[in-house]
């Protein structure tokens, strides 16, 4: 073939490739326009009949040099592409989305903000146990510096058979001990009945991994003000995470926190796989506060620091770990809650030249 000959080809093919590519984008937008009256409607997006039929009405008409299954692989990418259009349109759509609101959400709890200008610290008990248990874990707090107790009133355990919680009964203690240190607290809701209640007794309601996906309660934190702290679930996708959020968002409550607690891989040497990258991601995604918990996340004491100050660096807006007075003797996670002296020596780490509240 001569150059000439090979040079003329090829335009015809540059004139081709331009060709499609206005047909592809008017057809991409086409898609588009779909995908808003599909919202409209609440129907979904992938409509796999819709794309049986044309693929079927094109390999009827096709009279080759393609044979039918490289018409058939052809279209299909174009209408996987037009597909995520549509998702990625929806997502653009969601009220977590940073799309939707560019600036960060910021959580004003008492003396401090989360979301804001300094990550914090979020210390304290896995389970309530005990006024002095908590008296002894909040003094503690309060002398390093700390505002915000965690302390389980609800546990949703592995075994039936392990401690259940102290209920109601725990967040009354968690309230009262609170309010003498002048602290303010997080616990975990487990029952969609308990979500209006808890309000009276604690300033922000955990929604726990195990129950993130448990969309009646999801709807129940949705119809409160109390602020929500969200933990992501064992096996849950950032999509999927964000989505459970957005459940309550869409009921009306603005005021949530997400919080990395660890995802399962086949990963033994920690108890479950801290996903840093997450918190990036999260934050780019979304403009609602993320957290990070190093006590589920890897179970284990000697790297708390180490992973704590990488979720700082990778821009999260607050540390949450477990300390116990006396962990041995505590009633869950007797293996993984910091003594209030190891609680100290992690702060006094983390918190190098006051970075955290
Ligand atoms: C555009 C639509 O949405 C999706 C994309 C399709 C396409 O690109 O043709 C077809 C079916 C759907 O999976 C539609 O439903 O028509």
């Amino acid at each position: 073939m001569t150059n000439a000959k090979l040079d003329a080809l090829r335009g015809r093919i540059d004139e081709i490739n331009l060709l499609l590519l206005e047909l592809l984008s008017e057809r991409a937008a086409i898609a588009q326009e779909i995908g808003q009256e599909k919202e409209k409607q609440g129907v979904p997006k992938h409509d796999p009949i819709r794309e049986k039929e044309m693929l079927e009405a094109l390999v009827a008409r096709n009279n080759g040099p393609f044979d039918t299954d490289a018409i058939r692989h052809l279209f299909k990418q174009i209408f996987q592409a037009s597909l995520n259009l549509q998702q990625n349109d929806h997502k653009k759509q969601l009220l977590v989305s940073r799309k939707q609101k560019k600036e960060d959400t910021v959580i004003t709890l008492g003396p401090v903000t989360v979301g804001g200008t300094k990550p914090i610290m979020v210390a304290g008990p896995c389970s309530v146990e005990s006024y002095e248990q908590l008296r002894t874990v909040a003094a503690s707090l309060k002398q390093a510096g700390v505002h915000v107790m965690r302390g389980g009133a609800f546990k949703p355990r592995t075994s039936p058979y392990d401690f259940q919680g102290l209920g109601i009964e725990g967040l009354r203690m968690l309230k009262e001990v609170a309010s003498e240190f002048g602290l303010k607290t997080i616990s975990e809701i487990v029952d969609p009945a308990h979500i209006e209640l808890a309000g009276q007794y604690i300033d922000v309601i955990q929604i726990g991994a195990r129950n993130m996906q448990n969309f009646e309660l999801l709807k129940a934190a949705g119809e409160v003000r109390t602020p929500i702290l969200l933990k992501r679930g064992l096996a849950a996708t950032i999509d999927e995470f964000l989505h459970a959020a957005e459940y309550i968002l869409s009921r009306g409550n603005s005021q949530v926190m997400l919080i990395e607690r660890g995802i399962r891989t086949y990963e033994k040497a920690t108890r479950n796989t801290l996903d840093i990258s997450a918190v990036p991601i999260l934050k780019q995604e979304s403009h609602l506060p993320v957290l990070v918990d190093v006590t589920h996340s890897t179970g284990r004491k000697d790297i708390f620091a180490p992973c704590a100050k990488a979720a700082l660096a990778a821009g999260a807006d607050g540390i949450m770990v477990e300390v116990h007075p006396d962990p041995p003797t505590a009633l869950s996670d007797a293996a993984q809650q910091l003594t209030i002296e190891e609680f100290n020596r992690f702060y006094t780490e983390v918190n190098k030249n006051g970075i955290v509240f």
